[in-house]
């Protein structure tokens, strides 16, 4: 199933006199369940790509489709509302709010979809519990380590049950083992929940636990592979190594 259909998109900055071309004409479909890994140098245009996914921004030119939906027809109410229904966002720097504890805020995206308390609540436990935090519920943000932090953006955005998770740079403020440990947590949430993830990174690691890269070369797609056939690209060239 499409969760994510991008259609000629252009999008460009001012930059001085000039402008600054972050996507040209780019097309891409995001399946249900697929873990993206989305690469490229600095400036490649990915958090502009994950802007317009997430409706948080709109190109100059070219269609965002979720779930079918065509972004630029929806007023800004609408766009909000789809935002909160399908998609969760992870941030490189948490984005918690310092003066609530782990659970409630993780119960805030259902406080604002209204959701009744004592269902968010559970809810927001849930959750905690999947990222393996249940027993640091009522710990504010500064009283938790940065991995413990990023658990709980993961289950702030994954309360709400989106299609798709958008990270941007998920793991650049942690160290490579914590890194590691949050990439395999993110694995399992995609395997057991069936949420598509697509994430901006720099960290090679991740590449192994991908289902699909994309690669970012200015503004256009330059690589979208499935790690089966990057092994098998790397067994041709062992092989013509060894032949
Ligand atoms: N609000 C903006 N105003 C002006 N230029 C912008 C703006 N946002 C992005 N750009 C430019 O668009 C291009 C793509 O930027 P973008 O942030 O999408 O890249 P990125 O691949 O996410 O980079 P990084 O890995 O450094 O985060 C860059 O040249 C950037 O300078």
């Amino acid at each position: 199933m499409t969760v994510v259909k991008l259609q000629g998109i252009s999008r460009a900055f001012p930059l001085g006199n000039n402008t600054v071309t972050a996507l040209d004409k780019l097309d891409l479909t995001l399946d249900k369940g697929e873990f993206v890994v989305l690469r490229g140098a600095s400036g490649s245009g990915k958090s502009t790509l994950l802007n317009l996914i997430g409706a948080m921004d709109a190109p100059d030119e070219g269609e965002v489709f979720i779930h079918g939906q065509a972004l630029s027809l929806l007023s800004d109410k609408a766009k909000s509302q789809l935002r909160s229904r399908y998609i969760g966002f992870i941030f490189q720097a948490f984005n918690l709010i310092p003066v609530l504890t782990a659970l409630e805020n993780v119960q805030y995206p259902l406080s604002l979809q209204k959701v009744p308390d004592r269902e968010a609540k559970a809810r927001a436990e849930k959750a905690l519990a999947q990222v393996g935090l249940a027993d640091f519920v009522d710990r504010r943000p500064n009283q938790l380590s940065g991995g413990q932090m990023q658990r709980v953006a993961i289950a702030r955005a994954l309360v709400t049950n989106p299609d798709i998770i958008l990270a941007d740079e998920p793991t650049a403020n942690l160290d490579s083992e914590t890194s590691k440990q949050i990439m395999d947590l993110l694995g399992t949430l995609n395997r057991e929940t069936g949420v598509t993830f697509l994430f901006a990174t720099h960290h090679d690691f991740v590449l192994s636990r991908a289902s699909r890269i994309l690669e970012l070369k200015d503004g256009h797609i330059v690589r979208d592979e499935q790690p089966q056939n990057l092994q098998l690209v790397e067994e041709v060239h062992l092989g013509e190594k060894l032949g």
